[in-house]
């Protein structure tokens, strides 16, 4: 597998609403899209999705420019790969930056499915081409709010709501929509805004019947989860503690968790997934595919992750029109009946509006493989 070119596109793309968390507020998004061409002009596609700040990981969108035109391209150009899976190997030497890898490495195996002429999500071992979806709320300013977004994603067919809490802001609101919504699946994401002082408290969501709480803790915390875990009977599931298949093998076996968040880009790309995915199969715990607030590049490939079997619990892919007025790939993501359907099409199976993307386009870099510095 030769490849001729690698184009990065930094865009920004405004969000139809403000996407509050515990650490802070998202109004527009900012992101790198990734190409990568063969000789016979063939396009694989990823997308790198590290944000503008470093809030949520460490890696920020000029870190992860700079890891991948520094570092990450010329490792990939240097040689010809046979096959994606090789490139953790090609890549061991560059310490952590997840995000930059799993970008470019998204785009190859994208590159790769189509050289195959078969749909990405058959290529990495997926089963289900309707895999459920849900959504994830942003904090709001008054209850009523949520009622009004929820009402509307429940008559969209999202099967299951996941809404942000930080200390002021949880037992009354989940309390409030555990009374308007009793059978609802319900989850909750803290981003890491609670310390294991909170114990007491969080224990009082034990009466709400949530699906699980996200990353209460520490964002590179496993052991006070672990003692939390021990304190509640809802599900911890970890997000951002999880960037690599040991940080997932270690929190099973501390019992940090029941439920991992898989998110491509935070655990470096599809070849550590994959491990994540094995390791989880063995030990039936149970995953989902989280959002990063993706283009529908991302959305595509989160698609072929959450066709995986032990994808079992709905994923935070929801339809592009939930973040944009207008989506880079075409047809854009739908939702129907609380589900996303994988087209049956070569690698992540949409074409990419590449007119559109120029117009979003802030900056661009074209490394031709001739012109690959060595590393
Ligand atoms: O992309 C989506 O639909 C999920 C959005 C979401 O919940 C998050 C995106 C990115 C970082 C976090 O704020 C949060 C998460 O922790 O999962
Ligand atoms: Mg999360």
């Amino acid at each position: 597998m030769k490849i001729e070119a690698v184009t990065l596109h930094r865009i920004r793309m405004q969000l139809v609403m403000p996407f509050a968390t515990s650490y802070g507020t998202y109004h527009d998004r900012e992101t790198i899209i990734v190409q990568v061409q063969d000789e016979q002009g063939l396009s694989g596609w990823g997308e790198c999705v590290a944000f503008e700040t470093p809030w949520y990981t460490e890696e920020t969108v000029q870190g992860a420019w700079h890891m991948l035109q520094q570092f990450l391209i010329p490792l990939l150009l240097q040689q010809p790969l046979d096959d994606p899976q090789q490139l953790s190997g090609r890549w061991k030497g560059v310490r952590r930056n997840p995000m930059a890898k799993a970008g470019l490495e998204m785009a190859v195996w994208d590159l790769f499915a189509k050289q195959q002429h078969k749909p990405l999500y058959q290529l990495v071992g997926g089963v289900n081409r309707q895999p459920k979806v849900g959504v994830a709320i942003g904090l709001q300013r008054e209850i009523p709010d949520y009622f009004q977004l929820i009402d509307q994603y429940v008559e969209q067919g999202y099967e299951r709501i996941k809404v942000k809490i930080k200390p002021g802001s949880d037992l009354s609101l989940i309390s409030a929509l555990r009374a308007r919504y009793p059978q609802l699946a319900l989850m909750a994401d803290a981003n890491s805004a609670y310390t294991l002082a909170d114990a007491e408290h969080l224990q009082k969501l034990d009466a709400f019947g949530l699906l699980m709480i996200e990353q209460p803790l520490a964002v590179d915390d496993i052991i006070d989860h672990a003692k939390l875990q021990r304190e509640l009977q809802t599900p911890i599931c970890l997000d951002e503690s999880i960037v690599s298949y040991d940080d997932a093998r270690h929190a099973l076996e501390l019992e940090s968790c029941r439920v991992i968040n898989v998110k491509l880009g935070r655990v470096g790309g599809w070849n550590e997934a994959l491990r994540i995915h094995q390791l989880c199969q063995e030990k039936n715990v149970r995953l989902w595919c989280g959002g990063m607030l993706e283009t529908g590049i991302g959305r595509a490939h989160n698609m072929a992750l959450a066709s995986l079997p032990g994808f079992t619990l709905p994923g935070d892919i929801s339809a592009s029109s939930r973040y944009w007025e207008r989506d880079i790939i075409a047809p854009e993501v739908t939702v129907a009946g609380g589900r996303v359907t994988l087209p049956d099409l070569p690698g992540i199976g949409f074409a990419v509006d590449q007119r559109f993307l120029h117009s979003l386009t802030l900056d661009k870099l074209v490394v031709q493989a001739a012109d690959a510095q060595p590393m």
